[in-house]
């Protein structure tokens, strides 16, 4: 049962349970030790390397002893971890706030596996969906959809924000510079358009032939604002550049669009979504609308529709698969593996361990592999989306914090940047992620070592720099001035994991993609948290809307914003300052919405 034993105690929170209280006692052992000494345990070592599904995982610079693994099981046993890790596979609506399932694994499970939601084996629905998309993106692909005046449709623009945007982005940049990915995407583009800020529409569309353009609208709910107001924007470029001008439509709720318009949409838009009622009321065919379900977290959704239907218009369906096939091997493993060789769960306890007990509140992700960049971003918003809570899965409040922070960029370029504050400033954990066989192999003419190996150097270098640092005593043997000693004494210590992928395949990323998600429900499961809601972002979108109608109202009265309208002295005075500093430039009819056409004078 979901939360057996820590609601066999209903109100009492993990720190009750005695393995927390252990752990607690444990730091002072561990605060005794130095990573420079412990990395000489070979015993030690052997027990934190670990290797499976074909990733390498090295622990052996957490600070931690074989012990703290012991106490952490421990731990993960009286917080229920596997009953709580069953739950979710088994369908159980362990979004108790939401009443849902979590089963994000639903969408990248085989063809024959049965997985049941609500008495209902949703694999069949999935791979209903999955088919569609094949069949679809094979048409487009191959040329035998075309668009309304009879053209190809080579660039795909991706409308949507958070879980409908940074998942497909990391995915996409972690696939453009893959051989067998680049081979499939020859001649094609595929653009994403998230931010709701003018710039962006102009990037996202800047260049591209609307005849050869597809456009995917992808919303879970098709109702968040930002998405919703690009994709009307968007909708009425394609209507005016395809010669069929209609005004800009600004509601969501539209009129039935006229038949020429009906046509460039019909051809040049599709949708994914939960809410296929709201798809069509703005005017997209539900017959081009790819589905999922309320039991896909968007942040999750990668491997839904939402990822795989823009990916494979870019790569093909088959490269997608692969994608998927990678995810699943990490599920299985995940749900069969024991906590010693569970690569989520021990990431995940590493994790808690760090925050809750060493109170290191954030980590980095430092892939070593350009093609990941998009890791950090992505996994910003799972992660801190997933576990930024402020109240345990019961509604009590928590004495302690849940989540990280994190952030990332790709080595070595942010060694270069931030890691100063890292080696001699606070302690953040990293999580320093290397590729045997990269994606591109250069070596010049005459050099042993090429820029892949130059770069796994540094993979290797900074991790040991950060837990061994650099003593006083060895800087004096250096024959450095002792007036420079204290700012060149690197106090070591410092935690890092290192995770090396065999290559950066569509199969490994997708691997690497589901163990994140898992180590972040792990840590969400032991600190009794609902991992799968995110009331937190409800606030500001109120705010924003009352600030819209206020606007609004103002502006057509021609007035300013005034007290009574309900904001607060600062925000009234800010609000009025943009009004009056703001210029509204005209275009020429026809060109209201796109001035960087004609910044460039454009024809079209
Ligand atoms: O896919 P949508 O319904 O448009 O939602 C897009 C995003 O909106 C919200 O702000 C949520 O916090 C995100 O979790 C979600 O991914």
């Amino acid at each position: 049962m979901l939360n057996a034993k820590v609601d066999a105690k209903k109100g009492s929170l993990v720190t009750e349970l005695p393995a927390w209280e252990a752990l607690k006692e444990h730091v002072a052992d561990i605060e005794k030790t130095h990573l420079r000494d412990l990395l000489h345990d070979e015993a030690r070592c052997m027990a934190l390397i670990k290797e499976s599904e074909g990733i390498y995982c090295d622990f052996t610079r957490q600070r931690v002893t074989q012990r703290t693994l012991e106490l952490l099981y421990e731990l993960a046993d009286q917080a229920d971890l596997r009953g709580k890790i069953n739950a979710m596979f088994n369908g159980e609506h362990i979004n108790s706030t939401e009443d849902r399932a979590v089963l994000h694994i639903a969408t990248r499970a085989h063809r024959n596996q049965k997985i049941m939601v609500d008495g209902r084996d949703v694999v069949p629905d999935v791979w209903e969906v999955l088919d569609k998309i094949k069949a679809f993106t094979d048409k487009v692909r191959n040329g035998e959809w075309l668009g309304v005046t009879g053209k190809p449709l080579k660039s795909v623009v991706a409308i949507g924000i958070g879980g409908s945007f940074l998942g497909p982005l990391f995915v996409h940049t972690a696939l453009r510079t893959e051989p067998n990915a680049m081979r499939e995407s020859r001649d094609r583009t595929l653009r994403f358009l998230a931010n709701v800020d003018p710039i962006d529409v102009a990037r996202a569309l800047d260049g591209l032939d609307p005849e050869e353009t597809l456009v995917v609208v992808i919303s879970k709910t098709f109702t968040t604002a930002e998405t919703m107001l690009n994709a009307r924007t968007v909708r009425s470029w394609l209507i005016e550049r395809l010669g069929r001008l209609l005004s800009v439509l600004t509601d969501a709720s539209l009129p039935a669009l006229p038949p020429a318009g009906q046509e460039a949409v019909a051809k040049h838009m599709v949708a994914v979504s939960t809410n296929l009622k709201l798809v069509k009321e703005f005017g997209i065919d539900p017959e081009n609308a790819f589905g999922f379900w309320d039991w896909v977290g968007g942040r999750y959704s990668v491997c839904s529709a939402v990822g795989i239907l823009p990916l494979a218009l870019q790569y093909g369906f088959d490269i997608m698969q692969e994608f998927l096939a990678g995810a699943n091997n990490m599920d299985e493993h995940f749900k069969n593996q024991s906590y010693q060789d569970n690569l989520p769960v021990l990431i995940g306890l590493l994790s808690i361990w760090n925050v809750s007990f060493l109170g290191f509140g954030a980590k980095a992700i430092l892939p070593y592999c350009q093609a990941l960049s998009k890791l950090a971003p992505h996994i910003q918003q799972v992660d801190m989306e997933s576990n930024g809570k402020g109240v345990d899965i019961n509604g009590a409040r928590l004495p302690f914090q849940t989540g990280e922070i994190d952030f990332g960029e790709p080595g070595t370029n942010g060694q270069h940047s931030f890691y100063q504050l890292i080696h001699q400033g606070r302690v953040i954990p990293c999580e320093f992620i290397g590729i045997v066989r990269s994606q591109q192999s250069v070596y010049l003419k005459g050099e042993v070592v090429s820029n892949h190996d130059e770069l796994m150097c540094n993979f290797f270098a900074q991790a040991d720099a950060l837990a061994y640092g650099k003593t006083p005593e060895q800087l004096r043997s250096d024959n450095v001035p002792d007036y420079l000693i204290p700012h060149r004494v690197f106090t070591g210590n410092r935690p890092s994991m290192s995770i090396m992928l065999p290559s950066c395949s569509a199969y490994t990323v997708g691997q690497l993609l589901a163990m994140y998600e898992h180590r972040i429900a792990v840590q969400g499961f032991i600190w009794n948290i609902n991992s799968f809601d995110q009331w937190g972002v409800e606030l500001g979108k109120v705010l924003a809307s009352k600030v819209r109608t206020v606007m609004n109202s103002a502006r057509t009265r021609d007035r300013k914003v005034l007290p009574q309208d309900g904001f607060n002295y600062s925000t009234t005075r800010m609000i009025n300052k943009y009004l009056e500093g703001k210029t509204q430039v005209l275009y020429p009819e026809g060109h209201d919405v796109f001035p960087i056409d004609l910044l460039r004078g454009s024809s079209h």
